[in-house]
């Protein structure tokens, strides 16, 4: 069968097969190995920075000086209480995201690839629609992503 979000069509001037991505409706010659770019996706994030982050500051903290193993920490534990359903994403990323997306539960809205650092995005494309991320370092600090649409 043919990957995720493919589908194949018959050219009408020359019969040949092609595959069309059916996210992004761009076409093409050869058979897809892998499941249709999405073109852009949603996501919310919940961000712990740490004293080496590029902007070691945030809404929560004027200063930010937990270590990168501390925010390591506090990202797994935060996961953990997701999963449990001891707390939701929003109800966290909320309260402890050190991005001003905290404000909308995490939620960045949709965007394209060439916009996020390079890790935040390759995380986030390969997330299923409700899928969890590990925790993503990036220059901003260490994220969970979750991705919404
Ligand atoms: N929607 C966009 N295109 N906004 C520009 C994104 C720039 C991009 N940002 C990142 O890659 C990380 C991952 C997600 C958030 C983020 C970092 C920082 C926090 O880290 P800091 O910059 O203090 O190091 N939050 C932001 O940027 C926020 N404006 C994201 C946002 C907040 C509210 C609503 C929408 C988007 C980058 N190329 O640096």
């Amino acid at each position: 069968p043919l990957p995720e979000g493919w589908e194949m069509r018959t050219s009408r001037s020359t019969g040949m097969t092609y595959f069309l991505n059916t996210y992004t409706k761009k076409s093409q010659w050869e058979r897809p190995e892998a499941p249709a770019d999405p073109g852009e996706v949603r996501c919310s994030h919940l961000l712990v920075k740490h004293s080496g982050s590029r902007r070691p500051s945030s809404w929560r903290e004027e200063n930010i000086t937990r270590s990168k193993d501390e925010a390591m920490e506090l990202v797994k534990n935060y996961r953990k209480q997701i999963v449990a359903n001891d707390a939701t994403f929003a109800e966290l990323a909320t309260k402890y995201s050190d991005c001003s997306s905290a404000k909308r539960g995490g939620d960045l809205g949709h965007f394209g690839r060439g916009q996020m650092q390079a890790a935040f995005e390759e995380e986030g494309f390969k997330l299923k629609i409700g899928q969890l991320s590990k925790p993503v370092e990036t220059d901003s600090g260490v994220h969970i992503i979750l991705r919404t649409g």
